[in-house]
């Protein structure tokens, strides 16, 4: 595979503060790598290097060339802060930009592909934070770029505003552009990302696909029990399952799909009253918990609530409604995306 970006050992401080660590690693052509970590892990940092945006200590190689060195036809960026001029419209802005590049692409059809057909003509300071965010998406891929940066690009968007994104992602990687990306929604990782990296303390501690990360990070699948009677669930569980008490039930951790019958039927023996049992496979979240001690997004981990057999938001799924509902339950698979957005 062809390496499309590469940095060694890079660092960079800020006074006092060591923002990069020594970070290396390489994304090949046509791959989308994605970048997590906490509030102040130095993502940014990271992408401004990999850019030229700033200096840094080490060796950043964008298309075999330092990044001052190629062709901004090639590149594009998307900052974490973008503020284009407010009295223009999408429009405006976006014609402005594919002005600057030599074969652009048509402004009008971004504008449709990231949703702002109907306010193409708009005020920039008029439109909503997430109708910003996607003039400034549109601007940052206008020139139709070999490598593309996107620094958290669809934070404050909705739903739909992402998944307009991310299909116009999967346009430009079916098209051969290499995507580096940073974001704090492990949904959009998950859904973008052929590997990525997580970055802790200035320093990447993680590398590999979503999969190969959840295997080696994310630990056991889960069945979360909820019910008030914690203590007889757990009585009844002890020495065949590892359980853990938790605020609203308990876990049960390691439990094959297959086995999830049984637990119902070990509850129901013990005349244990449970609101729901809800199975999930390790995800990126978990991976990202066990690596940073915090959860992603804010989302805990854990019970889905009373719910007949069904997907749930965090794409677990929970089974059964009271007593007995349990036995025979069957489970699907938490995917590491949880519920698919529709490509
Ligand atoms: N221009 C700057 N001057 C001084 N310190 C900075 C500057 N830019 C970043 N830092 C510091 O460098 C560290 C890394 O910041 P960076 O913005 O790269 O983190 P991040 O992972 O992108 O965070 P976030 O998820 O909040 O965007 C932080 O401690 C930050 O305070």
């Amino acid at each position: 595979m062809d390496e499309v970006l590469v940095a060694e050992n890079v660092r960079k401080s800020y006074g006092d503060v060591q923002a990069l660590r020594g970070v290396s690693l390489s994304v090949g052509a046509g791959e989308v790598f994605g970048l997590i970590g906490p509030n102040g892990a130095g993502k940014t940092t990271l992408v401004r290097g990999l850019t030229g945006t700033t200096s840094v200590e080490g060796t950043v190689r964008v298309l075999g060339k330092p990044p001052e060195a190629v062709d901004a036809n090639r590149l594009g960026l998307l900052p974490q802060s973008f503020s284009p001029a407010a009295r223009l419209t999408p429009r405006e802005l976006l014609s402005h930009y594919a002005g600057l590049y030599d074969a652009a692409r048509d402004p009008d059809v971004v504008l449709d592909e990231v949703g702002l057909a109907d306010t193409a003509d708009t005020w920039y300071e008029h439109l909503s934070g997430g109708q910003q965010r996607r003039t400034c998406v549109g601007a940052a891929l206008v020139n139709d770029p070999d490598v593309l940066f996107l620094d958290e690009p669809t934070t404050g968007i909705d739903p739909a505003g992402r998944r307009a994104v991310w299909r116009l992602v999967d346009r430009l990687t079916a098209g051969g552009t290499t995507v580096f990306l940073t974001s704090h929604s492990m949904q959009e990782v998950a859904r973008l990302a052929d590997r990525v990296g997580l970055v802790r303390g200035g320093e990447l501690v993680a590398v590999g696909s979503p999969d190969e990360l959840i295997r080696e990070h994310g630990g056991e699948s889960t069945l979360a029990v909820e019910t008030e009677s914690a203590r007889e669930a757990t009585d009844a569980l002890d020495g065949n399952y590892a359980v853990s008490v938790v605020s609203d039930g308990l876990v049960v951790s390691g439990v094959d799909p297959r086995d999830i019958g049984d637990v119902a039927t070990t509850l129901d023996e013990a005349g244990v009253d449970y609101g729901s049992l809800a199975w999930s496979e390790p995800s990126l979240e978990d991976v990202y918990l066990s690596l940073t001690g915090e959860s992603f997004e804010g989302q805990e981990r854990g019970v889905t609530p009373p719910a007949s057999a069904g997907e749930s938001d965090d794409g677990s799924v929970a089974v059964g409604d009271g007593a007995g509902a349990g036995t025979g339950a069957s489970a699907g698979t938490e995917t590491s995306a949880g519920p698919e957005e529709g490509r």
